[in-house]
């Protein structure tokens, strides 16, 4: 049994036309424990809704997402955001760090909903992201790479099986975007979780030992009329 099986998950949007428009045609998709996956789309394809539905962010109008065999889609919202914040870690493509918080706030927060506050394993992390000396400055005082960086320390502040990242390193400079990269995936390997990265960026793609194209994955692509 993979970590994370999704099992024909189908989800569509309704635009404001009124159109119904479909976004994800997923058969099949898994992970395993520990393993990498990098995920390459195209701007606009679906990729951060895959996500959202994997997270339990999203629900699917049809399918399945199970991890560890127990099938979290159908679960309630409440019981969906524990889950989430005992297993699971989201780096997201506009890093959505709170702004009236300092980055050592940010991650504590998130720990909130998990395990409980552990200040030293939320410095810790900081300090092993470069950002020992920033720990009680606000995103607003922080550079972009920086605020990168908090958001990577709260995406493993509680210790997930598995790590989602969207566009990690686009807003990035692109020096700096490789590293940011790095830094992730040295995280995820050091504490044995999953990562599962989407990226339109050919420099993050070539990072990973093979990327799957989004396309073989969601036949709802395959479909799509050009417009
Ligand atoms: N709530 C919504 N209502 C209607 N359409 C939506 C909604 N959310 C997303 N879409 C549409 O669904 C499509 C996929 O959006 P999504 O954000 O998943 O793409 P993406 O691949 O992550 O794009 P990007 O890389 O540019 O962030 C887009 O065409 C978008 O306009």
């Amino acid at each position: 049994m993979a970590l994370l099986e999704l099992r024909g998950i189908k989800k569509s949007y309704k635009s404001p036309d009124g159109q119904i428009q479909e976004i994800l045609d997923v058969p099949a998709f898994d992970v395993e424990a520990a393993s990498e996956v990098a995920i390459a789309g195209t701007s606009g394809c679906g990729k951060t809704t895959f996500l959202n539905i994997i997270a339990g962010l999203l629900t699917p109008d049809a399918g399945q997402v199970r991890f560890e065999g127990q099938v979290v889609s159908d679960l309630g919202e409440a019981k969906r955001d524990a889950w989430r914040a005992k297993n699971l870690g989201y780096v997201f493509q506009t890093f959505q760090l709170l702004g009236g918080y300092t980055a050592l706030e940010n991650v504590l927060l998130g720990m909130t909903f998990g395990p409980g506050a552990d200040r030293d394993f939320a410095a810790a992390l900081l300090t092993q992201l470069g950002l020992g000396d920033r720990l009680r400055h606000r995103p607003s005082q922080m550079s972009i790479g920086q605020q990168q960086r908090v958001a990577l320390a709260r995406a493993l502040a509680n210790r997930p099986k598995i790590v989602l990242a969207d566009e990690p390193t686009g807003n990035l400079d692109p020096r700096f975007a490789l590293e940011a990269l790095e830094m992730l995936r040295g995280l995820c390997r050091e504490h044995g979780a999953a990562l599962v990265c989407v990226s339109h960026d050919p420099r993050v793609l070539e990072a990973f030992d093979k990327s799957l194209d989004f396309r073989d994955l969601n036949l709802a692509m395959a479909r799509e009329v050009p417009s």
